[in-house]
């Protein structure tokens, strides 16, 4: 039975105008959700007494949303939240909006004012989460604070699920969340989670922003890397100590890159769409990648993002050895974090890690890994994608390429492959190169109406979620 027994009945659609309070109001939560700091610095260290702030902190600035009678919500791991929104038809296939509560640790160096402080400055909110991802999980909630104080009730179910371990696995709060669903029988029409942006200068000589939303993501491993020798004094020392044989062995790894793998998966598609854009000749060989292909596989391998996209990174990140300065060390240890690209699997990665080392003195253990995420849909029946490239094209009328493509880094959304095929990665905002360094970097920030304009998403993502109809293709992509 629908909401009140008021089955399919709707509310008129409400326009994305917020009063000049209602701006300042928004933007003040998200500065008291930046000076929350829920920071995750490992699996076993989070900052719980921020977390349980945060849970009461959403309660106070958003108390629509839990008075709400449609509006069912639990903690889940203990500092989760999720969200059910009945919505008036329940024939219709409920969606989820994912976002997450914690974020990475942000020492005060460098910065222009302190990372949790989130103070204002020259329009911008400055601090850790601004971007990843207190942007999005306090956008989602401002944008069904305001749509519930104008009475708006939703029509299509669906689900807000918040993590707060997303950077350090998930497997606490996504996972969990995931898990109840499965239980409960839930399958989600769609997911939208972090992981692109409209991206603007990220390709040389393509001035125009396009938006990508990002419908994979590549898998991960954690790989360690040891070497034992016998310890002793350092006045006699052997030709190759644990220490020397382990460089040696993580050099070759960072100075052989994995194969090019830039063929037929999404990122083929997304050049493709793209290649009008270019200027002659670039056009032309963009259009021909059944010719260009290995030219363009290489010009993509020039730059440390647009090579991400083409295979697998190798990141030498943590290394250790030597227990006093006189001491032949008895063991040296290293770990390499790999971003594996979706045309591999972890295995093939592995086995291709241990022929480019070649030394049997070195052991390789595997700490954590997965594979690359499936392609979700982006075709014109693919409701998600449809209804993003829609919301786009309303929100930012300026765009008018928006093209599927992989998320580098990893995202809560991979745990939640057994409830539906439509995985979709995208934050409306515009991301510059300088912008993306800030992400886990210095001075991460977000313009106030770059925010304001996030939440204008979320309210009209909603709402369109609930039309009749199939959103139909923009003119510049018939
Ligand atoms: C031709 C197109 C050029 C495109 C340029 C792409 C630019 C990339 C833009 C944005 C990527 C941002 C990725 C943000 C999501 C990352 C989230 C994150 O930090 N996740 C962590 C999870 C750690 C989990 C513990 N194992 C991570 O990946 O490290
Ligand atoms: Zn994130
Ligand atoms: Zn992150």
């Amino acid at each position: 039975k629908g909401l009140l027994g008021k089955e399919h009945e709707r509310t008129p659609r409400i326009t994305s105008h917020f009063s000049q309070k209602e701006r300042v109001t928004m933007k003040e939560a998200l500065k008291g959700a930046i000076q929350i700091p829920t920071v995750s610095f490992s699996s076993k260290e989070l900052n719980t007494t921020a977390l349980t702030e945060f849970g009461r902190y959403i309660r106070k600035v958003f108390p629509t949303v839990f008075q709400t009678s449609f509006i069912q919500h639990e903690v889940v791991g203990e500092y989760s939240h999720l969200f059910m929104v009945r919505g008036s038809d329940p024939s219709l296939q409920p969606y989820m909006l994912l976002a997450h509560i914690d974020v990475v640790p942000a020492p005060d160096e460098g910065w222009d004012v302190p990372p949790f402080s989130g103070l204002e400055r020259d329009g911008f909110i400055y601090g850790r989460g601004t971007l990843d991802n207190k942007n999005s999980l306090m956008a989602i909630m401002q944008a069904l604070e305001l749509l519930l104080i104008r009475n708006y009730i939703p029509r299509r179910p669906f689900f807000i699920a918040l993590g707060h371990d997303e950077e350090v696995s998930g497997v606490n709060g996504a996972q969990k969340i995931s898990a109840l669903l499965q239980a409960r029988g839930i399958q989600l029409a769609f997911i939208v989670d972090e992981g692109s942006f409209i991206l603007d200068g990220f390709i040389p000589n393509l001035k125009k922003p396009f938006a990508m939303i990002s419908v994979s993501e590549k898998g991960a491993m954690n790989l360690m890397l040891q070497v034992n020798m016998t310890p002793g004094h350092s006045s006699a020392p052997p030709k190759e100590t644990s220490i020397g044989i382990l460089s040696a062995a993580v050099s070759r790894l960072e100075q052989t890159p994995m194969p090019n793998m830039f063929g037929d998966g999404p990122m083929k598609m997304a050049l493709q769409k793209l290649a009008n854009e270019f200027p002659f000749p670039a056009n032309i060989i963009l259009s021909n990648l059944w010719l260009f292909r290995p030219l363009v596989s290489r010009w993509m391998e020039r730059n440390d993002i647009t090579n991400a996209l083409v295979r697998t990174t190798t990141a030498l990140t943590m290394f250790n050895a030597g227990v006093k300065v006189n001491v032949i060390p008895p063991v040296a240890q290293a770990i390499v974090n790999l971003r594996i690209d979706p045309a591999q699997t972890v295995q093939e990665v592995l086995k291709l890690a241990k022929d480019i080392v070649a030394d049997d003195r070195v052991q390789f253990q595997v700490l954590d890994a997965f594979d690359p995420l499936p392609v979700s849909p982006s075709d014109y029946q693919a409701l998600g994608y449809q209804l993003l490239r829609q919301t786009i094209h309303s929100v930012f009328p300026e765009i008018n390429i928006v093209v599927p493509g992989i998320c580098i880094g990893n995202t809560d959304s991979r745990h939640y492959t057994n409830l539906t095929t439509g995985i979709y990665r995208f934050n409306p905002i515009y991301l510059q190169p300088q912008g993306f360094r800030s992400i886990h970097g210095i001075n991460e920030k977000i313009s106030v109406q770059a925010y304001e304009t996030q939440v204008k998403f979320i309210f009209e993502l909603i709402q369109n979620a609930d039309a009749d109809r199939m959103p139909a293709p923009h003119l510049h992509e018939l």
